[in-house]
């Protein structure tokens, strides 16, 4: 057996790999530093050099060089805060994403929203796995208003709790996303069965959590054929280009609207809104329709900055080109 197929070797993979040149090898990127990676191959982990690569991707080697990248059949991408539109790609061909929610802080339901807009807008499957389920009230029901559709299992990796059931909705390349000191750490642990990932003490005051998971890291589990991707907590989740991702998350709202009056319904104060009646009824909270349209506007916001960046780009590039021209007809002016 190689030691790719502990990484997640499949079929897929292998015919991509036969598509390109057979003098390259074929590796799975398992840690990035700057400009340098490890990256596991049929001899084992080795470290190569190359940029633009993320954790979870895979990829051909020459003596220790970055020659390609497969295309990424998932990427879980993230608006990165402030001015600019870059966004940051948190780990790549990511099957399942589990995220975190922390049983003993004060239940966030807008930003479990949030997490599970990101992990459908990566194209893998969420679960949400509360943790430390032996000291907090936070519990399944509670959750699912947030989650609908979503598979939600309690988990405590003290007591070993919901380890096996959260294991079983679990396939392929496994990212562990939620907040600082949520217990993604803990949680990958008990998955592997062992202590691989540092874990740290939450400063007790506010629960805040110190980041202990400096590197995303690709981590094979022994036995249940999974391979763990360990983020470190997040601080800010922007989501953006991604309507669909939006549409998934509020999969409730979505049928709703079908049933709108008006197809172009924005479900403010149309006659026969069935979003609006579904408030009034209170089979949906006025909470998650104001975080639904939250998400959306912001959406619209991140993509009309992208396409914005995009159309300043392309100008630097026409007016590089249009400099260089006119060098060079300067240029041919003079020797003529
Ligand atoms: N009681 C209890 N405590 C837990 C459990 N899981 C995690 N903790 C504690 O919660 C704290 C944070 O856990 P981590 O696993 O380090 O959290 P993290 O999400 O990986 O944190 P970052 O790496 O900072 O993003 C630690 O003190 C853990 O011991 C649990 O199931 N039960
Ligand atoms: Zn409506």
């Amino acid at each position: 057996m190689s030691p790719l197929d502990h990484y997640g070797l499949d079929q897929h993979w292998l015919t991509e790999f036969e598509k390109l040149s057979r003098k390259t090898i074929l590796a799975r990127v398992v840690r990035v530093d700057r400009g340098e990676f490890d990256a596991i191959t049929d001899s084992g982990i080795v470290r190569a050099t190359g940029t633009g690569i993320c954790t979870g991707d895979w990829v051909t080697l020459d003596s220790f060089r970055l020659v390609a990248t497969l295309p990424r059949q998932t990427a879980i991408e993230r608006a990165s805060a402030g001015t600019t539109s870059d966004t940051q790609v948190l780990g790549a061909n990511v099957d399942t994403v589990v995220v975190t929610v922390a049983s003993d802080t004060a239940l966030d339901l807008g930003r479990v929203e949030r997490y599970i807009t990101l992990a459908w807008g990566s194209g893998a499957v969420p679960v949400v796995a509360i943790t430390k389920a032996d000291s907090g009230s936070v519990n399944e029901e509670l959750v699912l208003e947030a989650a609908p559709g979503v598979t939600v299992c309690s988990t405590s990796a003290l007591s070993d709790g919901g380890i096996d059931s959260l294991t079983a909705h679990l396939h392929g390349t496994i990212a562990l996303i939620g907040p600082s000191g949520s217990g993604k750490s803990t949680l990958g642990n008990a998955l592997l069965g062992g202590s691989v990932f540092a874990t740290g003490a939450t400063r007790s005051a506010d629960s805040k959590g110190r980041h202990t998971t400096a590197h995303r890291e690709l981590v094979p589990t022994p036995s249940s054929g999974l391979v763990l991707l360990d983020t470190p907590g997040l601080r800010s989740v922007g989501v953006q280009g991604s309507e669909d991702a939006v549409a998934s998350a509020f999969s409730d709202i979505d049928e709703l609207a079908a049933t709108c009056r008006f197809g172009d319904c924005a479900h403010e104060r149309e006659p026969g809104c069935a979003v609006l009646a579904a408030v009034d009824a209170g089979e949906l909270t006025e909470r998650r329709l104001g975080n639904y349209r939250k998400l959306l506007r912001e959406n619209a916001w991140a993509t009309s900055r992208h396409d914005a960046r995009a159309r300043r780009e392309k100008l630097r590039e026409y007016k590089q080109i249009s400099k260089s021209l006119r060098q060079k007809y300067a240029a041919d002016g003079r020797t003529r």
